[in-house]
Order: C-alpha cells, then sequence, then structure tokens
C-alpha cells in the first residue's frame, strides 16, 4: 500500500491573482508543502503554466470552481480573494478541517461593525472573528502557531507597522501626530482589469490617492492602538508609484523622549527577527532590494538630531505584504522553521 504523504497540502481559493500567483510560486519552492488545489472561476479548466509560463516544468495543475469538498482535503486553505469571499466560504471549511490563511481583510479588524462601515457591505461572519488572529509573526507570533483562522495583514499596514513598532513599543514619539507618507507599485491594486491600473495611466505619473481615508487606516490604527497601549492618531497618505511591486513608507514621529539611541532599540527589537533588516544608520531602504524577497528592510533616522523621528521601512507588496507573509504564518502554524521556502534574495538590477 502506498504511504500517505507527510507534506501539507494546500489549496489557493483565487490562484490567477497576481497574490495567487505568487502563493502558487513560493508554494512549489517549499520543501513540506503539496500544492493540492488552485481555484478560478473564470479560468476554471486551464492548465497553471499556460496562463502563466513562469511555471512551465513546476506544475501541472489545472484551475477548478472552487468547492468546499474538494478544498476540504486539504490541511490549509489560502484565500487570495477579494474581501467578502472569506466570510462566505470559511465557516463551512473550518468545519470540513482546513486551517485558513486569509490574504483579503475579510477578518482583520477586530470590531464588525467599523468593517462595515470601511467596506461598505455587511461583516459576513462575525462569529468567527474570536478564533481569527492577525498575522503580523513579529507581535502574534505564539497566537498564530496554534490559529485555525489568519487574517493576514495588507501591504500597507506590514511595511507601516513594522516601521513603527519599536517607537510605541517604547513610548518614546507623541503619538497623536504620527504620520505615514507610502508609496506602493501598481501590483498592488490586483489583476484584475481596471483604467488606474493601465500603463498609460500609472505609467510616467506619481499620485496621491485615498487621501479622504484609506480602508487601511483602522487597520493600522487597531494594530498602533495596541502597540501604544492608547489611542494613536494617524495621517496616512498612499502613492501609486509607476513600478510593478514594492511598497516604500517613510513614516514621521515626533520624539517625547530625546534620551534615547534609536538605532540600538531598533537593533535590539528586531535582533532574532528573521524578516526584519534593521539597517546600519544613515541607510536608505529602497524597494529593489525587497524585491521577490519576504524582507522588510527598516532604516532609522533623527534628521540633524532634531526631535523628529524618520523611519524609512520598504517590503515587496506581494511577498511580505501578502503571500511571503502567509507562507511564513503556514511555516509557524505547522511547526516548521519559520524561513523555510522563504530565503530567497532579491536579484540586483
Ligand atoms: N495585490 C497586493 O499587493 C495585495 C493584495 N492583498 C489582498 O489579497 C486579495 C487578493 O488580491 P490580488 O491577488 O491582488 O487580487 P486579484 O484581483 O489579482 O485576484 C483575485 C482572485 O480571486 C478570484 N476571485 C474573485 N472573486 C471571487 C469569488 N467571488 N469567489 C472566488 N474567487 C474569486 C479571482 O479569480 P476568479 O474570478 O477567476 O475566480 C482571482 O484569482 C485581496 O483581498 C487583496 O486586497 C493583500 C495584500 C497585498
Ligand atoms: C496600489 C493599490 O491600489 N494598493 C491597494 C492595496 C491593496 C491591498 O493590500 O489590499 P488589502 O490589504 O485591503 O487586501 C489599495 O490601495 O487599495
Amino acid at each position: 500500500m502506498a504511504e500517505e504523504s507527510s507534506l501539507i497540502k494546500a489549496g489557493i481559493v483565487g490562484a490567477t491573482g497576481y497574490t495567487g500567483v505568487e502563493l502558487v510560486r513560493l508554494l512549489l519552492a517549499h520543501p513540506q508543502v503539496e500544492l493540492a488545489a488552485v481555484t478560478s472561476r473564470s479560468d476554471a479548466g486551464q492548465r497553471l503554466d499556460q496562463m502563466f509560463p513562469n511555471l512551465r516544468g513546476h506544475c501541472d495543475l489545472v484551475f477548478a470552481a472552487p468547492d468546499v469538498k474538494q478544498l476540504g482535503r486539504c490541511d490549509v486553505v489560502f484565500f487570495a480573494t477579494p474581501h467578502g469571499v472569506a466570510h462566505a466560504m470559511a465557516a463551512e471549511l473550518l468545519a470540513a478541517g482546513p486551517r485558513i490563511i486569509d490574504l483579503s481583510a475579510d477578518f482583520r479588524l477586530r470590531d464588525a461593525e467599523l468593517w462595515a462601515q470601511w467596506y461598505q457591505q455587511p461583516h459576513g461572519a462575525p462569529e468567527l472573528l474570536p478564533k481569527a488572529v492577525y498575522g503580523l509573526p513579529e507581535i502574534h507570533r505564539q497566537q498564530i502557531a496554534t490559529a485555525e483562522l489568519i487574517a493576514v495583514p495588507g501591504c500597507y499596514p506590514t511595511a507601516i507597522t513594522l516601521g513603527f513598532l519599536p517607537l510605541l513599543e517604547q513610548g518614546l514619539v507623541d503619538v497623536d501626530h504620527l504620520i505615514a507618507d507610502a508609496k506602493s507599485g501598481v501590483s498592488g491594486a490586483g489583476r484584475k482589469a481596471s483604467v488606474g491600473s493601465l500603463l498609460c495611466e500609472a505609467g510616467e505619473n506619481f499620485k496621491a490617492y485615498g487621501v479622504a481615508g484609506h480602508r487601511h487606516l483602522p487597520e493600522i490604527l487597531q494594530t498602533l492602538n495596541q502597540l501604544a497601549g492608547q489611542s494613536t492618531q494617524l495621517s496616512f497618505v498612499p502613492h501609486l508609484l509607476p513600478m510593478i511591486r514594492g511598497i516604500l513608507a517613510t513614516l514621521y514621529a515626533r520624539l517625547s523622549d530625546h534620551s534615547k539611541d534609536l538605532q540600538a532599540i531598533y537593533e535590539q527589537r528586531y535582533a532574532a527577527e528573521p524578516f526584519v533588516d534593521v539597517m546600519p544608520a544613515g541607510s536608505l531602504p529602497e524597494t529593489r532590494s525587497v524585491r521577490g524577497s519576504n524582507l522588510c528592510r527598516i532604516a532609522v533616522h533623527r534628521p540633524l538630531g532634531g526631535d523628529t523621528a524618520v523611519v524609512l521601512s520598504a517590503i515587496d507588496n506581494l511577498v511580505k505584504g501578502a503571500s511571503g507573509q502567509a507562507v511564513q504564518n503556514l511555516n509557524i502554524m505547522f511547526g516548521l522553521p519559520e524561513t523555510m521556502g522563504l530565503q530567497s534574495i532579491s536579484g540586483l538590477p
């Protein structure tokens, strides 16, 4: 009789999107995972490697329409879908057995009313919120290990939260005037057709959006409040850059305690973190140095020794900002080395 495989069987709902196909790339290279099911409604029946030629020679899977019965045979199911989809399927799927890692915003906010306000539709599964763990390993590693349902943080929230974290944990800044000026590549908007993502709209152009209030704001504040142990105020302005991958967040905070060595504080806080690189004093993190890698590279500055801390935080939105962070969560949940399958180095130039 054939031996039952000890590999973790993984399924992906929404594997034709940018985060979905990035998950496929990462999971195919993961030594402890067998990719068992990939879904797409519009491309059901098509082979993955016909649609994504980078997968030729690595994968002979075929997209199927999402089916709880088939996905229920997996050990873990990733949702790489627009918000609302995991709400609709999660309860039935959890009852069938798999653990869930949701890349969408469905379970990120603890407050269902707040979610409904920002996402302009009722929360579809408030009864599951007590089970959901916000999957930022640098804060919630212990809870992730035993979680059934992970809400993978958004891309901007990952870059911004990791950047502010040491300052807030140590109570070093005025929490009423935090500023996050963040820039993202166009893949952040997903693969679906939209005018704003066309080359002629996004190329050779640079603009802010969501200034009146972006849906990542309540998510970021939820974690900043937790870190600070009090209510915080943040001005957050996202921008669209004419590049494909990457986020650079420039963060400003007014120091309330001027006596501390910020470089030493950042280095100590992240010394044991495999995916946060605190760069030497004076460094300028750049998106190309994290492209395709799961790293968040951070540099902390104090211009002219003044009373403002300026933190630069760079990630790849599709890796540490989504699919890589999802795999980091999987590793923690299944007791694997946290860096397994995630050690690729960005290519330069
Ligand atoms: N792009 C990024 O940088 C980041 C994205 N995210 C989040 O991750 C999620 C996926 O994003 P992204 O990959 O960019 O999205 P895309 O628009 O590129 O892909 C969405 C995928 O979901 C599938 N899908 C859409 N509607 C449904 C449905 N009702 N039921 C089942 N499957 C559906 C689509 O396939 P089909 O329609 O054929 O079924 C497609 O495979 C989103 O919630 C996004 O906000 C989070 C962090 C970063
Ligand atoms: C450039 C761009 O359009 N970025 C997207 C962020 C995508 C994302 O991460 O969405 P969720 O975290 O909510 O899932 C945006 O601003 O809406």
